[in-house]
């Protein structure tokens, strides 16, 4: 059981998953790290998350502290797991639905509900013991389900967009306290998010699917500086166009928007439409999409005096000198 195992003989996850058609990934995360896996819809995420839980047959290798997972069943696997929808017991209360791994792993029931208390402690959640989930508010459920994944001590934390329909309020603070378990725990945690925010506070590395493949892997500020996909670029908020090898990327708030070409032969210009605007901090942010789809961020009176309404055309500019430019593929 956990608990007994001496933590220096962690040594971390290195995997090569492939599920056929939809998965060859490749992973590599050392002991107390948590990787951020971002990706559009379909890329692969929950499919990765599903593979390393057992969910999913998965061929390749998955050496988790020196023991490929692939050989093992779910229930061998050292692996806690949230998902975004809870999938509590709907008939244990909460506090059994956290012992309940503990049981299973052949704990004696006294100790299994005392440690499972204390981990319903730390979640600020010991005084719903005794509720089954149906009577738990969604960010409840949510906290009991990150003390059930937890309190096995596992090797691997899956977490597949924990915070995703909760609300804001609720889900800033799960973040703040999940960000404090996380920084305690000594095994590798996988968190996929759709979210920047989960991916620039909670990561140690950010690993961006693709079509099935991990296609860029890294800290989460070099990731965010340096996006090679489309997505990561928007999830980032930042503007990247391909040019052969070559990535350019731009900040919205350094592109110019007017109704008139602009006057300068910059290379840097761009006819659209402006299909979408909303409140970005003090700015307002515009999606104009024509040869290129970008984002600017425009102050709320130019916005007003150019009109900056769906369907305006609109021509986009941004200074060389605000460009960065790095290769695609390193
Ligand atoms: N049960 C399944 N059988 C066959 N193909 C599937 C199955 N589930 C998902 N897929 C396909 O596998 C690919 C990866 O899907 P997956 O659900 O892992 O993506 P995702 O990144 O988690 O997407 P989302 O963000 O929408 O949840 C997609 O092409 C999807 O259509």
């Amino acid at each position: 059981m956990a608990g007994g195992r001496p933590v220096t003989a962690r040594t971390g996850l290195d995997a090569n998953l492939v599920v056929p058609d939809r998965l060859d990934a490749a992973l590599a995360v050392g002991p107390g790290e948590v990787v951020a896996v971002v990706g559009p819809n379909g890329a692969g995420k929950s499919t990765l998350v599903h593979a390393l839980s057992g969910l999913v047959p998965a061929t390749g290798r998955a050496v988790l502290d020196g023991a490929d997972l692939l050989g093992r069943t779910p229930r061998e696997r050292s692996v806690g797991v949230v998902f975004q929808d809870q999938r509590l017991f709907p008939h244990l209360s909460a506090l059994d639905n956290v012992a309940f791994g503990l049981r299973s792993r052949g704990a004696d029931n006294r100790a299994a509900r005392a440690r499972a208390r204390d981990w319903l402690e730390r979640l600020a959640v010991a005084d719903l013991a005794d509720r089954r989930p149906a009577q738990l508010s969604g960010g409840q459920a949510q906290r009991v389900a990150i003390a059930r994944a937890l309190v096995t001590d596992p090797d691997l934390l899956l977490l597949d967009e924990p915070f995703t329909g909760l609300d804001v309020g609720v889900a800033a603070m799960l973040r703040i306290e999940l960000g404090r378990h996380l920084a305690e725990f000594r095994g590798v945690t996988v968190l996929v998010t759709h979210d920047a925010l989960d991916a620039l506070t909670l990561a140690t590395s950010l690993a961006v699917l693709h079509q099935g493949r991990v296609v860029q892997h890294g800290a989460p500020d070099e990731v965010a500086a340096r996006p090679r996909t489309e997505h990561v670029a928007r999830l980032v908020g930042l503007n990247v166009i391909r040019e052969g090898d070559r990535l350019r990327s731009f900040s919205p708030a350094a592109v110019t928007v007017g109704l008139q070409a602009p006057a300068d032969s910059t290379r840097n210009r761009w006819q659209g439409v402006v299909r979408g605007a909303a409140p970005h901090g003090d700015a307002i942010r515009i999606q104009v999409s024509g040869d290129r789809d970008l984002i600017a961020d425009v102050t709320p009176a130019a916005s007003r005096e150019l009109a900056l309404v769906p369907g305006q055309q609109v021509w986009l500019s941004v200074k060389e000198t605000a460009v960065t430019t790095y290769d695609a593929t390193s």
